[in-house]
């Protein structure tokens, strides 16, 4: 049929909406919430929405209230600029648990490198933000005791066909001396059992004493066994995925001190000093990521093992394992996945304060000598002269005390030959300590090289049905169970060594024991969904204090920083632009009242026999030292005396007030006197026009102060911005704007919530404007004020005590 209008467009039926039934009433009632026209059931029927019961609501008010205490904590200075250091997690167990196997498995999915053995802590980029650091935990107590001080999230192995041994009790114990971290059980050698019932049984016994000791739905993974040699890569894959999700619990104790965890480390003492005396004081280099808060140099330090050193050196250095940058992509490349495990042998560079090391594969560079004659061919061209040097240095025949005793000989000849002898004996020296490590990379890559053959082939494995399942919990409450649980050691011969099971009388420890099957189906229930429930919120009870954070080093730094730079040496800068006085002068300015006023002579009087000159008692500044309660026997003022509270009575509503306001007076009579002084005024003789100092510093500098002012106002609006930025993100402004239950805002700011928001806002603020100062900074007077900052990785130099670095 043709269009009635004889061409153009068919007009189409227009939609004719439902004035009526279901679909009319939803759109009704949608169209209302949106709107809220006409203000809804709720006006024209507010007894309908009040609530019905007081019980219900009183119940309702206290589980509200309950939440946002919850929500409160004291906050604490987070010191930690840019980007932070690796997560540290401590793999624990007792012996032939599996602790390094699961090493191995974790590395191999982060970075698809295979490790042929786990030595030293190892660094993984695990994430766009995130590197995680593994360490395997010694069998020892002092290692447990070391381990527990850095770990932010433990692996506890157990070996789920024996059961629990002490060692992973005591692991615990002292992880609650520490400061409890985030913890993890992970069950192993669960393919031992044949029987799945027993099995089943087993696990759930497991799991609810794991809950005992921890708390209630800790989390527990199992792994079902191995798979040519290796766990099962979902299991594997499961846990990385915890462990990159995991938030670390903020230890007030380790966030205000700064600390690492030395993934490396050098003994550069003189060759020549060790052969003289085999006990001589070492000089070693220490690396690692700064952890805590920010480290000045001349720190003390503390070893563990080995005891109390001064720094004789600490140095920023490049990162050797650099998150990815976030900006670019969406995930993480193959390329960018990273790694960092120097005692294990990985990684091909390591960089030092003033060189870099390349580590070759042995495969790849058939030095050694056995290939003497193969290598020439295989490089298919003539020796390139690199290849034939270190052939020669291998091909030496006599040994290094050999040649020294020779060139000794040498010595009495007088010739040109003693000459020589001694560049020999020199080079000699040089080259006995680089065959040294070579041989050590040597034998770490062949160890390397054969266990990536056979890894090669561990690869292909077929994906076996995975049962890994995590107990989740969306409990956040952190409070432990009561130990009421009686535990027992009994040492038993198993599997070929002695150990000491955990036997517990409340817990039935007796793995064939047939139990009632309560629970049976729990543990295949929980999954992977529960990631999200891992975190939990850490006892902030100790943490009061932070607050003063900003000020409590305060008279520290002033003192090292008086120190440097008084025995500094001006640089070029300082030479040029400012006289080295006035940074003397800058610096006694900053320091205390006795510092300042002191006289040339009390300058260089020594700093003990100042403080003896005091009574030895700690001066009224200490207050500000960085631990406080040394120093509590303060010196303060004597506040019986009269004459002292006079003096301050002004200060007070009962004072004499006039007085201080003709002092007020005085000062601005003062104010103006000076500027009459000063004014402008005209030599009517010359006809020429004097200016004050402050107009013609306006006038004649009019440019340069612009630039100034144009400076100062952008600074300020960059501290604007950033508090904008802060108070976008800041939840408690967020719901101050948006926020339409009038109730919860009541109680937010009843409960303290508005104090405790107030104090992180204020601490940001502190922050922001500490960050916004050092920045415009050059760095080495930044590093001076601030020390090196967390996330840094830094070479410590130590020198001294020999014996205790157990290096003889
Ligand atoms: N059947 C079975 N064997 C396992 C399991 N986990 C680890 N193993 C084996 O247990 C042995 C010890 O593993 P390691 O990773 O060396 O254990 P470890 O805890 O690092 O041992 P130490 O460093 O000596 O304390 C290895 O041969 C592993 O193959 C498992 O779940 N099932």
């Amino acid at each position: 049929m043709a269009p009635a209008d004889g061409g153009g467009e068919q007009p189409h039926k227009a939609h004719r909406q439902h004035k009526s039934g279901a679909k009319a009433r939803k759109k009704k009632g949608k169209g209302k919430g949106a709107a809220g026209d006409d203000g809804g059931g709720e006006q024209k029927n507010p007894k309908a929405f009040a609530f019905q019961s007081a019980t219900k609501a009183k119940r309702l008010q206290a589980r509200s209230a309950e939440i946002e205490q919850r929500r409160l904590h004291v906050p604490i200075m987070d010191r930690s600029i840019g980007e932070p250091p690796p997560f540290v997690v401590v793999v624990q167990g007792p012996p032939q648990v599996g602790k390094s196997l699961l090493i191995k498995c974790l590395v191999k999915h982060y970075t698809k490198q295979n490790l042929s053995e786990v030595r030293g802590p190892i660094t993984v980029v695990s994430g766009k933000i995130r590197r995680v650091q593994f360490l395997e935990c010694p069998n020892d107590i002092n290692g447990m005791i070391d381990a527990a001080k850095i770990a932010d999230l433990a692996l506890l192995l157990i070996d789920g066909s024996y059961g629990f041994e002490m060692d992973t009790f005591e692991f615990l114990n002292i992880m609650q001396v520490h400061g409890f971290p985030k913890v993890m059980g992970v069950l192993t050698h669960l393919d031992k059992f044949k029987d799945v019932k027993k099995l089943r049984k087993t696990k759930q016994r497991l799991k609810h004493r794991f809950w005992a000791e921890i708390k209630e739905g800790a989390k527990l993974f199992y792994l079902s066994g191995l798979i040519h040699g290796k766990y099962t890569k979902r299991e594997v894959h499961n846990l990385a995925r915890f462990i990159s999700v995991i938030k670390p619990v903020p230890l007030s104790w380790r966030m205000a001190h700064p600390y690492l965890l030395v993934d490396r480390f050098e003994d550069v003492t003189p060759p020549e000093s060790v052969r003289l005396n085999k006990k001589c004081d070492r000089k070693i280099t220490l690396y690692g990521y700064l952890r805590g808060c920010n480290m000045k140099r001349g720190t003390n330090v503390h070893i563990t093992g080995a005891g109390d050193f001064s720094l004789s050196g600490l140095t920023g250095l490049a990162d050797p394992c650099p998150l990815p940058s976030a900006a670019k992509k969406r995930g993480l490349r193959d390329k960018e996945k990273l790694f960092y495990a120097p005692m294990s042998g990985l990684g091909d560079l390591l960089y030092d304060k003033d060189a870099v090391y390349i580590n070759i594969n042995n495969h790849l560079v058939q030095f050694s000598k056995n290939d003497d004659n193969e290598a020439p061919k295989k490089q298919g061209k003539g020796k390139d002269v690199g290849v034939a040097m270190v052939q020669k240095l291998q091909n030496t025949r006599y040994s290094l005390d050999e040649k020294l005793e020779k060139s000794f000989i040498n010595l009495f000849g007088r010739g040109p030959a003693a000459q020589s002898i001694d560049s020999d004996a020199n080079g000699n020296v040089i080259s006995a300590s680089q065959d040294d490590q070579g041989d050590a990379n040597g034998f770490e890559q062949v160890d390397e090289g054969t266990n990536i053959a056979n890894a090669d082939t561990m690869d292909n494995d077929g994906h076996s049905e995975c049962s890994s399942d995590s107990e989740g919990d969306n409990d956040d409450d952190i409070q432990q169970r009561d130990r009421d649980v009686e535990l027992r050691e009994e040492v038993e011969f198993c599997n070929g060594r002695l150990r000491r099971k955990a036997v517990s009388s409340n817990f039935q420890d007796d793995i064939d024991d047939e139990g009632t099957d309560e629970d049976d189906n729990d543990i295949e229930d929980s999954g992977d969904d529960e990631l999200s429930g891992g975190s939990t919120s850490s006892d902030d009870s100790e943490e009061v204090g932070a607050s003063d954070d900003e000020t409590e080093n305060t008279s520290k730094w002033k003192e090292s920083l008086l120190a440097t730079l008084s025995q500094r040496s001006a640089s070029l800068m300082q030479l040029v632009y400012e006289p080295s006085a006035k940074i003397g002068s800058v610096a006694s300015e900053e320091n205390d009242d006795t510092e300042a006023n002191s006289s040339d002579d009390e300058f260089f009087v020594p700093k003990g026999q100042k403080k003896q000159a005091d009574n030895e008692l700690p001066t009224f500044d200490d207050i500000d030292a960085e631990d406080c309660s040394k120093f509590f026997k303060a010196k303060l003022r004597d506040w019986s005396n009269e004459d002292l509270i006079n003096s301050i009575r002004d200060r007070f509503v009962t004072g004499n007030w006039s007085k201080a306001a003709l002092r007020g007076q005085e000062l601005n009579d003062n104010g103006e006197d000076d500027e009459e002084i000063y004014g402008d005024f005209e030599d009517l003789e010359t006809g020429e026009v004097h200016k004050s100092q402050a107009s013609e510093n306006v006038e004649g500098n009019g440019g340069a102060h612009k630039e100034d002012d144009l400076e100062v106002e952008e600074r300020r609006r960059k501290k604007l911005a950033l508090r904008t930025k802060f108070n976008a993100q800041y939840d408690g402004s967020e719901l101050s704007g948006d926020e339409v239950d009038g109730d919860k805002k009541k109680s937010r700011t009843d409960n303290g919530g508005s104090y405790f928001d107030k104090l992180k806002e204020e601490m940001e603020m502190r922050k922001q404007m500490n960050i916004s100062e050092l920045n415009d900074l050059d760095e080495d007077t930044r590093v001076e004020i601030e020390g090196f900052r967390t996330g840094t990785y830094v070479r410590l130099e130590v020198h001294g005590g020999a014996s205790n670095y157990g290096m003889q």
